[in-house]
């Protein structure tokens, strides 16, 4: 399936990490992509990077061409989107058009509330969909169908996995996998220090660091085993690693991650 007339309000970050993994699977084409910027510089990212996709400052305009509508500005910029007027004083039509939010902490209620209408889907992606390696999950609207469902599924898999939750469960995905790809980045860049610390040159760390977090999350991901057993299996008696783990448990990295899932996702609650 491929997506038509899409039109993303907001073309930063997300919104290049995301639209850029869909139009590299090929799930969307760059003539069928209008993003809406307020920088110049933004819409002539897109351009240059993107041939053939349409850029524009008129919001108004670019949802009246849509058939889906992305909302990808920062959570405060919603509702001055929502409400956007042309020079002429004409307001954005939200009718007809399946809204898509990216933006954290805003629930279903208000997004419908404001769209007025109940074709709503609220997704929190994170940026390795850039890569084809996204994890999203997504909650729909009771006026959203099976086939708009399908469409969002279709879109998010293109890039990644993506689950279906509940509007309330959306703060711990955004905790968990949506803020998820800095803390793995963060846990990276430290493995490498350690390495430089213990001697390696930098570039060697670095490659080591990043190829072992992958490795580790793919032998989670294809062995099915629980991470505890793959832990204990790396982990020789009287060992290297089990000296490691008790300095970790030590330092309480294992409670210092769960805190960090539950502040993105308290913070995600606060942004409502
Ligand atoms: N970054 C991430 O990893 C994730 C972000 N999100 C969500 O994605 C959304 C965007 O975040 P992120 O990409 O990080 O933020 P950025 O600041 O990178 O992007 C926001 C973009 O919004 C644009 N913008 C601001 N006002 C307007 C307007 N009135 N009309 C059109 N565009 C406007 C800016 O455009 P310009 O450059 O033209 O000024 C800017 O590029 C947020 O709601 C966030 O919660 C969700 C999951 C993960
Ligand atoms: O930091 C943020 O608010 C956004 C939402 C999830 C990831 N980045």
């Amino acid at each position: 399936m491929k997506l038509t007339g899409l039109t993303v309000i907001g073309g930063g970050q997300m919104a290049r990490a995301l639209v850029g993994g869909m139009l590299e699977s090929g799930c969307l084409d760059a003539e069928e992509l209008t993003v809406v910027h307020k920088t110049a510089s933004t819409g002539t990212w897109w351009t240059e990077n993107h041939p053939g996709c349409t850029t524009t400052t008129d919001t108004v305009a670019a949802v009246a061409s849509a058939k889906v509508v992305m909302l990808a500005v920062k959570p405060h910029i919603i509702a001055e989107v929502m409400t956007v007027q042309d020079e002429q004083g004409n307001s954005a039509d939200w009718n007809d058009r399946l809204i898509i939010s990216i933006a954290a902490g805003i629930g279903l209620d208000s997004l419908t509330e404001q769209a007025g209408h109940r074709r709503v889907v609220r997704v929190m992606p994170n940026t390795p969909s850039l890569v084809g390696e996204g994890a999203s999950g997504f909650c729909a609207a009771d006026g959203v169908d099976d086939d708009d469902v399908e469409l969002v599924k279709t879109m998010l898999e293109s890039v990644g996995i993506a689950a279906q939750v509940t509007d309330p469960q959306m703060n711990a995905v955004t905790g968990v996998s949506g803020s998820g790809p800095a803390y793995v980045f963060l846990i990276i860049e430290a493995l490498a220090d350690g390495g430089v610390a213990a001697g390696l040159p930098r570039a060697t760390a670095l490659q080591l660091a990043t190829q072992t977090v992958l490795g580790a999350a793919k032998m989670v991901r294809e062995t099915g085993e629980h991470p505890g057993v793959l832990k204990d299996n790396v982990c020789s008696p009287g060992g290297t690693t089990i000296a490691a783990m008790s300095t970790l448990e030590k330092n309480a990295v294992r409670g210092a991650m769960i805190q960090a899932v539950q502040a993105s996702a308290n913070r995600s609650r606060e942004l409502a």
